[in-house]
């Protein structure tokens, strides 16, 4: 904002929070909550890519197509689904979901906490200090006494594949706002966003074939991603896996043909490029507070605390900070460095060791992660490979589910389950889940990670009959219960 002379305005405030992404939301919370003020900026809009072009509006579209399928894997309720799915009721709820692509309510929600907020793009440009150019050119420059948060989440990473510039692809917000299925959708990137577009565009009438560089979904033990492949292929996506493309063209008629490396081109009429992202640095004046970015463009070491290194008063969380994309686990951050900026305005060291309420320590150790595919994919800790990577001494159980509780799911659940076990002291290292609806018994695996619980103990830990949890009692059988 300027006073009309065209002269900066100045702001005091103790905390400013540069991005209003569900992780800055947070992490202003704490602050207020501890005591402090803080200015908010938002260059667009406010609950960030979540709210409106990534978890909600992808979860939106995925659940009518789930909960169709669902019913149809049940004998009795499969003959009362006799309709299509209503393509244009199932966009509807997600623009519902979205609210429209309006930010009011987050605003309010901001404003209502106590926040300032400010709309605009804002930069470092001093110690301390933001500068904030609003929408219409005004400037704002706000001191910031205690600190300033970044929370300005990643940007989408584009492959330099020749031919792909001059194509008019969607990247991951065209697709989770469009309002139609292509007849054929191309999917570039075989990651957690593009499986899992791919599959809900295929259930709402496209045909889809994924390309993928490498495995699909190669950080999941391929056990697990085996089940969510053989599903996508029983309805009809192609899956390249390992396929190098060498270039991209658009044709005159609009269509894109994708080709090759090894295997025939591919045309579509849409093009999703979803490659995966990196932290969005780009004109935030990081060298204003002494900060060189890396090669790839990220912060360079980032605390448990938020706090980047080299400096005492800027700090970083969520996708920014570069260590965990996911929600949940940046809105963790932000709990933590709330507090912690909050403890320490007092002019005291709070103690920020491991597991203190200071430090997102479970970054490291218990990251829970869903791929909403039908079946679904959740994995929580390490994998075998990063547990050994990490020094550990690790076994492994490892079983179909294949219990009362999932055979009264689904006729023919098909579902896999594996503990990563640290032998050391006989805890969990890691845990994954591949199958119909195991999102919801993730957080029973998160429990026994963080709370570091022997698998003597949890052998106490009954699971209830006749339920899907039921597979816990299986794993910890074939771990010599
Ligand atoms: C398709 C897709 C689906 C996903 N699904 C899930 C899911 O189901 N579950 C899950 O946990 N994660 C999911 N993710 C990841 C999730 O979206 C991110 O981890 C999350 O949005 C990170 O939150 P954030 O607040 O750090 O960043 P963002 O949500 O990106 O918010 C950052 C905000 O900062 C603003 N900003 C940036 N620069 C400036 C600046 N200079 N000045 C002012 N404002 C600025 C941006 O406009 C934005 O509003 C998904 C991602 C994608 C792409
Ligand atoms: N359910 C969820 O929690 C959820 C859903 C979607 C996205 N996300 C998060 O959002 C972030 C971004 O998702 P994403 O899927 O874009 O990224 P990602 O990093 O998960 O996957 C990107 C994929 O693209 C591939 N790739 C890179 N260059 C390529 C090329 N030239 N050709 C073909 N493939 C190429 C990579 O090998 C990788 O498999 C991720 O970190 C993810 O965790 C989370």
């Amino acid at each position: 904002m300027s006073d009309g002379t065209g002269e900066a305005r100045a702001l005091t405030t103790d905390v400013v929070v540069i991005g209003a992404g569900p992780v800055g939301e947070n992490v202003a919370d704490r602050l207020i909550a501890g005591g402090l003020t803080a200015v908010v900026v938002e260059a667009d809009l406010a609950g960030g890519e979540c709210s409106y072009w990534a978890c909600m509006p992808s979860k939106a579209l995925i659940r009518p197509l789930t909960a169709v399928h669902a019913a149809r894997a049940v004998d009795g309720a499969a003959q009362a689904v006799t309709g299509t799915v209503d393509v244009e009721r199932v966009f509807a709820r997600r623009d519902e979901f979205t609210s429209h692509w309006d930010d009011a309510g987050q605003v309010e929600w901001i404003e209502g906490i106590g926040a300032t907020f400010l709309r605009g793009r804002g930069r470092i440009s001093g110690e301390r200090e933001v500068t904030v150019m609003g929408a219409d050119g005004a400037t704002t420059v706000i001191t910031a006494t205690h600190a300033v948060v970044l929370a300005t989440g990643s940007t989408p990473v584009t492959p330099p594949i020749e031919g792909l510039e001059d194509v008019a692809f969607w990247g991951t917000r065209e697709a989770t706002s469009a309002h139609e299925a292509p007849d054929r959708l191309a999917v570039l990137g075989g990651g957690v966003a593009g499986m899992e577009l791919a599959q809900a565009f295929a259930r709402l009438g496209s045909t889809v074939t994924v390309i993928a560089r490498s495995g699909v979904l190669a950080t999941f033990p391929r056990p697990a991603v085996k089940t969510v492949l053989d599903a996508l292929r029983d309805e009809g996506i192609t899956i390249h896996e390992n396929t190098a493309t060498t270039r991209v063209d658009a044709a005159n008629d609009g269509t894109v043909t994708i080709t090759l490396d090894g295997a025939d081109p591919v045309v579509a009429d849409r093009l999703l490029v979803s490659t995966g992202r990196r932290p969005a640095t780009d004109g935030l004046g990081l060298e204003h507070a002494g900060v060189r970015l890396t090669e790839k463009g990220g912060l360079p070491e980032v605390a448990p605390t938020g706090q980047v290194a080299g400096t005492d008063w800027l700090f970083a969380v969520g996708d920014v900070a570069g260590k965990v994309l996911l929600t949940h686990q940046g809105k963790y951050e932000a709990r933590a460095t709330g507090d912690f900026i909050a403890a320490r305005a007092d002019g005291s060291t709070p103690d920020a060791g491991p597991f203190s309420r200071y430090a997102a320590t479970a970054d490291e150790v218990a990251v829970p992660q869903v791929v909403f595919t039908d079946p679904e994919l959740a994995m929580v800790g390490r994998t075998v490979e990063q547990a050994r990577d990490a020094g550990l001494d690790v076994r492994t159980v490892e079983l179909p589910i294949a219990v009362a509780g999932s055979s009264l799911h689904a006729d023919g659940y098909t579902g896999w389950a594996q503990l990563v076990i640290d032998t050391s002291d006989d805890t969990l290292a890691g845990v994954t889940f591949a199958g119909p609806d195991v999102s919801e018994l993730l957080h029973s695996a998160t429990v026994a990670i963080a709370g570091q619980v022997p698998l003597d103990r949890l052998w106490h830990a009954v699971p209830a009959y006749p339920t899907i949890s039921e597979v816990w009692l299986r794993l910890l059988e074939k771990a010599g219960r």
